[in-house]
């Protein structure tokens, strides 16, 4: 209150000194912004949670063939690189965009990380939180961030203008553990759709929120007085009342509105002034409808311009793969001739030893979890979706609309990549001249972009396949020769999904630790009771509610997933599902005095499965790994760096 008091004191010195025209405006930007000041603004939306019609899956908000409904191109925010357009109008809640498929980036700080966990992370403004996408992986460090290929990659944000809200990606259930080598191999997480979150007119670049955040831990390259959310609606309610409540839409001149805009300058916080439209019929438009509708007026590129000058991006939408046990694939959309840029996707450049993961254990002393560096055990899931070649470091991961779900099939490819033509996101000059030194060393952008091509007449429906090379067929074939389910095939046997056991078998009674010893459940389980059970017990005495982990899903709130439980008793008086008395595992709770609890009267839905850590298919020490082969011609010369070793 402090600070609104003092900008009052100031708005009445400069009051004083101000001609009646001005002054009378002066007064009512205060008083607006007294009332924005002291008003509370509405918090950040949350992720909505829209159930998934599955007839809009492969439907997009986008046009119908055989016009291209949805394009890639230079952003028109400067600085921001490539962005996404939309080639139709879409509406309110309709698909903005085919399903993005998801990879879980894990323990990245641990793996790649060093001491001060200062290391550069490509994928840091490409990621999203998890656990906040129904991603649930209970590792060591919490520290999983999801990569969701697509619109969630490749969609700049513009805070003012929030065009796609998204909801979760589908989860296909773990089932292949003891049935084919290709356990593992491939995200179970798929279908993260994107719905529009206003009107998006044809031509408009599409924008995403990535939340305030993004841009406070960013100020070196946005500044210290970059407009936020709240700047907006500052400025937004600030316009409105000088505009609609003093009926000035058209009196006003240009040299007035920039005077007002200027005497009121110092009274508000630089970032709200930044939020300022720059012209009186902005203002105008800002006031009476939004200032979202004043930048959507400035995002928008000619469609022929699109056409020409960007790369198509809803040739191809995914689908359950045609082939067996290798989960989705990319499907034509429309008829598409020899020849056709079928999509075109940047790439982040890494490093392969990103990939790595390496054996850890736990310094008592440093209370921490280390890596040996020495032993590599695994790779991330990443690496199957990235390109490299035997003779080099480099990697090369695309990051675009589909182009991730391809499978490979030698014989019936109907697409090849080659870097992008004529393409200006494309650098062809550094393709060909910085070694991997040089690109391991930058931290700048994403700097090559991938064109997958039509090698011949492709019809609307059928599946996309590309030749992953001669090398990737020799690992697959040698892996599926020797591969034996881990820990054996009873091991294999007993593994139970328990998301899957979540969804389906929600409400089955659970059996008590007593009669676990006869009857034990899956190795991989562990039981949780909700955040809230032992707050509650410890508040009120009694349990009150159901404590659901969500209310359309079981998937366990954020990152909070509970605590470790087990089932003392079981309460059969009736009820349906029945009650527990449950012992909770306290160890973690710092505040809480002993290291366990015993609690009655618990809800079988506060009670959750979740896989134990480490389990889940794409964590197993046989899981495939092997990335796309990025064909010889392909290969810049000095990127070879593995040649002579
Ligand atoms: C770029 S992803 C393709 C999309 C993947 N099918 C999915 O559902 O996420 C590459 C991975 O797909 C699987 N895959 C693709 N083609 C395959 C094939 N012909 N045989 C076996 N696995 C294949 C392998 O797991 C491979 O590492």
């Amino acid at each position: 209150m402090g600070k609104v008091l003092s900008l009052a004191n100031l708005a009445i010195a400069r009051y004083i000194s101000l001609t009646p025209a001005v002054r009378t405006l002066m007064l009512l930007q205060v008083v607006a912004l007294l009332l924005n000041l002291c008003g509370a603004f509405e918090p950040p939306k949350t992720l909505r949670n829209v159930p998934l019609d599955r007839s809009d899956v492969g439907r997009t908000g986008l046009s119908p063939e055989p016009t291209c409904g949805q394009y890639l191109a230079p952003s028109i925010l400067p600085g921001a690189g490539l962005g996404m357009y939309s080639g139709v109008e879409i509406e309110e809640d309709d698909p903005v965009s085919y399903g993005d498929i998801c990879i879980p980036l894990i323990d990245l700080k641990l793996h790649v990380g060093n001491d001060d966990n200062d290391f550069y992370n490509p994928f840091a403004a490409y990621v999203w939180q998890a656990s906040a996408l129904g991603m649930i992986d209970l590792n060591l460090s919490k520290d999983v961030s999801a990569f969701c290929m697509g619109i969630n990659s490749i969609a700049n944000c513009h805070l003012p203008l929030k065009h796609a809200y998204q909801t979760k990606p589908e989860y296909d259930p773990q089932v292949l553990r003891h049935r084919h080598a290709s356990v593992g191999s491939f995200t179970p997480y798929f279908n993260l759709t994107s719905f529009a979150a206003r009107p998006i007119p044809s031509g408009s670049e599409i924008f995403k929120s990535y939340g305030n955040y993004w841009f406070e831990t960013r100020s070196d390259t946005f500044g210290q007085q970059f407009p936020l959310s709240t700047s907006y609606k500052e400025a937004s309610n600030l316009l409105e009342k000088l505009f609609v409540s003093m009926k000035l839409t058209s009196s006003l001149s240009a040299s007035l509105y920039d005077e007002v805009v200027l005497s009121i300058k110092e009274l508000l916080p630089s970032r709200t002034m930044n939020a300022f439209p720059n012209t009186v019929p902005h203002a105008i438009l800002g006031a009476h409808e939004s200032l979202a509708a004043v930048h959507q007026t400035l995002v928008i590129r000619d469609l022929e311009w699109l056409r020409l000058n960007g790369r198509c991006l809803d040739h191809i939408r995914p689908g359950t793969s045609t082939l067996e046990n290798v989960g989705h694939g990319a499907f034509a959309t429309r008829d598409l001739s020899s020849g056709t840029i079928v999509s075109a996707s940047p790439v982040h450049h890494i490093e392969r030893a990103f990939t790595q993961m390496y054996e850890v254990r736990y310094d008592e002393a440093a209370k921490k979890h280390v890596p040996d560096k020495s032993k590599i055990v695994a790779y991330q899931l990443l690496l199957n979706y990235c390109f490299g070649h035997n003779e080099s470091t480099v990697l090369v991961c695309p990051y675009g609309n589909g182009v991730n779900y391809i499978n490979h099939v030698r014989e019936h490819a109907n697409v090849k990549v080659r870097w992008a033509q004529d393409f200006p996101a494309h650098q062809d000059d550094v393709l060909h001249q910085a070694t991997p030194e040089d690109l391991f060393n930058s931290t700048a952008e994403p700097k090559f972009v991938l064109e997958y091509i039509a090698l011949r007449d492709i019809v609307a429906g059928e599946e996309i396949f590309l030749d992953y090379g001669e090398s990737w067929d020799a690992a697959w074939n040698a892996h599926s020769l020797s591969y034996e389910p881990f820990g054996g095939a009873t091991s294999a046997e007993r593994y139970r999904d328990a998301f899957w056991v979540n969804e389906n078998h929600g409400d089955m009674p659970l059996r008590t630790r007593q009669e676990q010893i006869v009857d034990p459940y899956p190795d991989n389980w562990v039981l949780r009771v909700h955040p809230w059970v032992l707050q509650h017990h410890i508040k009120y005495g009694y349990l009150s509610g159901n404590y659901d982990w969500q209310e359309s899903d079981r998937t366990p709130l954020r990152d909070d997933f509970g605590l470790p439980c087990q089932i003392l008793e079981r309460h059969e008086n009736g009820t349906i599902p029945h009650k527990y008395t449950i012992l909770a595992d306290t160890t973690s709770v710092d505040w809480f005095e002993t290291d366990s609890v015993a609690i009655s009267q618990v809800p079988r839905s506060a009670l959750t499965w979740l896989n134990a850590p480490g389990t889940m298919d794409f964590h197993l020490p046989n899981a495939f790994r092997q990335p796309i082969g990025l064909s010889d011609e392909m290969m810049p010369t000095q990127w070879r760096n593995l040649l002579a070793k």
